[in-house]
């Protein structure tokens, strides 16, 4: 996805939880500044034309779906996804984080040559500034919601689990197979289960601009408020 087409967006998505825009503005900038000199990877490289990509979210159904990613061509997972995938005997081709949960696991990836998409946005940047020096630069995906720069991509997307959606949709994925998301998990958090209803906007969104039907939404689309007039 453009910019121009997320930005719309974007703008509502600042204005819903009162994020600043130059918050997020500078995160980018200071993550572009900490891999100034590094040479990071192009998720072209990850082969997903064309291809069925399981997006897996930290939802609790995941262990129970974990056969579903394995059976995807492949698997970008979002988060503490990625731990609980491999537990489960399932390895991930990419990681999708704004480092608040598992940096750790970040780092592990990108030493042994799995991409990490590292989002930076107005409330992450010391996370950002402790782990990305950690990290090998070369498998790192900078990625930020605001306005992309020559350095730091923007593909679309909010949470780390949409983000992947809307990645996989950005490198040509011909289908997108949702493991662990759960939209009405009682046990999230308030501010989490805002986040989670903006996450089912978006791959609502996503699915309309697509012309296909996420499973994961089925039984769900006349609950959801539309992002878009073509919804
Ligand atoms: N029931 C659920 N609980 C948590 N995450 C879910 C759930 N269903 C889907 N997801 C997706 O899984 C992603 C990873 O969740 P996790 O709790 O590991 O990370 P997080 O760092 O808190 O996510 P974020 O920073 O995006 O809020 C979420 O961003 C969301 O897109
Ligand atoms: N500014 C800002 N941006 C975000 C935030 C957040 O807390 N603050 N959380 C996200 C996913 O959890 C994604 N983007």
């Amino acid at each position: 996805m453009d910019f121009q087409t997320w930005e719309p967006v974007y703008e509502r998505l600042l204005a819903a939880f009162g994020y600043p825009r130059g918050d997020d503005e500078r995160a980018r900038d200071r993550l572009a500044e900490l891999l100034a000199n590094a040479s990071t990877y192009d998720p072209a490289g990850l082969g997903l034309d064309g291809q069925t990509v399981a997006v897996a979210g930290a939802g609790p159904s995941l262990e129970r779906e974990a056969d579903r990613a394995a059976a995807a061509d492949a698997v970008l997972a979002a988060s503490t996804a990625v731990d609980r995938l491999r537990d489960a005997g399932v390895a991930v081709d990419a990681m999708v984080t704004d480092l608040d949960k598992n940096p750790g696991t970040g780092r592990e990836l990108t030493e042994s040559g799995t991409p990490v998409f590292v989002h930076a946005h107005g409330d992450n940047v010391p996370a950002v500034e402790r782990h990305v020096p950690t990290y090998d630069g070369a498998f790192v995906v900078p990625t930020t919601q605001a306005a992309p720069t020559a350095s730091v991509h923007d593909f679309g997307g909010f949470t780390d689990g949409d983000r992947a959606a809307f990645a996989a949709d950005h490198f040509g994925a011909a289908e997108l197979r949702f493991v662990g998301w759960d939209f009405d998990d009682p046990d999230v958090a308030p501010e989490k289960g805002e986040k989670l209803r903006w996450a089912e906007r978006l791959l609502y969104w996503l699915e309309s601009r697509r012309g296909e039907r996420f499973g994961v939404l089925d039984g769900r689309r006349d609950d959801i408020a539309p992002l878009a007039a073509t919804d």
